[in-house]
């Protein structure tokens, strides 16, 4: 039984059950619910604190988990990343008040409240800078104009938050962050046989969930080509190998059909309008294996 940790709260919370119930995985119906047997995949999932899931799957008691790459750093566990999910994107940046600039070098001496405590320990330390981390659980915006900070540290996601208490962001990203999936670091050497087994299982869920991410990164383009103008529409759309092509009843037509990146598929269309393609569809897809 594979025993993987899932985030209960939080902004990665939502979509990380979203990803694993369209990887068809069973998942909680209840808020409150702290486990959730799917015996049909022969997985057990745990639903713990974003913070505390490195903490778990570190000390081998879980196999996998789901949390923020900013999340593992901080938590100073033994893990690494096994695969990215796309989700929970942000970056983590040192901000301060915007009536002067700020560096991180001017930070000595200074307080820097966060609720990041060791990434941002690391990170002081890795230029050298002497400044009190002082730590707190949230609102860490707040903590300057509250007197117990001169400067912060802190999840940016669109910069509102930043702006509407008067901070601006400086110095270089101390980390970019996006949901992963965790494993227990450097198990080398040789593997017993249940080990083994352990690794396939591990392998079958990360596949799956793969399948998943590449799915949300692509849409699959369907359209009717005229076809002398067959070669150009293949270059336009290479697909992953090369595109379908299906003779319509119109022998003058072809129907073609190839995978494309959601973000550059706007564009695609528009390529494909001027060059004479007509019905052209884009769909959604749900999960693959590429
Ligand atoms: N706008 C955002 N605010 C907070 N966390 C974000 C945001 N965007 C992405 N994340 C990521 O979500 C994770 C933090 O989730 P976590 O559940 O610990 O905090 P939260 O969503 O702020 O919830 P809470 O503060 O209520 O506990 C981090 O990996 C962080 O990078
Ligand atoms: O750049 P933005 O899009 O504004 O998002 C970033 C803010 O969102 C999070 O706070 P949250 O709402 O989780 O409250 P918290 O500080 O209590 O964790 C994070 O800690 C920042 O404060
Ligand atoms: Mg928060």
């Amino acid at each position: 039984m594979l025993r993987v940790a899932v985030p209960n709260k939080g902004t990665l919370a939502g979509a990380a059950s979203e990803m694993l119930a369209e990887a068809g995985y069973r998942q909680r119906h209840e808020q409150r619910d702290l486990t959730v047997l799917d015996s049909a995949n022969d997985v057990e999932f745990f639903f713990l604190r974003p913070k505390d899931i490195s903490i778990y799957v570190g000390s081998g008691e879980l196999d996998l988990g789901i949390t923020g790459r900013d999340l593992a750093l901080d938590s100073g566990a033994p893990v690494s990343e096994r695969l990215s999910l796309g989700f929970g994107g942000s970056t983590f940046r040192y901000a301060a008040p915007n009536d002067r600039d700020w560096t991180v070098d001017a930070l000595e001496g200074k307080r820097v409240a966060t609720s990041y405590p060791q990434l941002v320990a690391d990170d002081l330390a890795r230029y050298g800078v002497q400044a009190e981390v002082i730590r707190l659980d949230g609102a860490v915006e707040i903590s300057i104009q509250l007197g117990v900070a001169d400067a912060i540290a802190d999840v940016v996601g669109s910069g509102r938050t930043l702006r509407q208490h008067g901070l601006i962001a400086f110095g270089e990203s101390i980390c970019t962050s996006e949901a992963v999936v965790v494993e227990r670091a450097g198990v080398d050497g040789d593997r017993t046989r249940e080990q083994q087994d352990q690794e396939r299982a591990k392998e079958q869920l990360v596949a799956r969930l793969q399948g998943v991410v590449f799915a949300q990164q692509y849409v699959m383009l369907d359209y009717n080509c005229p076809r002398e103008l067959l070669d150009e529409a293949m270059r336009t759309t290479p697909g992953l190998e090369s595109p379908t092509m299906a003779p319509l009843a119109d022998e003058r037509w072809v129907a073609v059909r190839a995978m494309v990146s959601r973000k550059d598929a706007p564009a695609i269309m528009d390529r494909l309008v001027a060059l004479g393609a007509k019905a052209i569809l884009s769909s959604d897809i749900r999960a693959c294996r590429l």
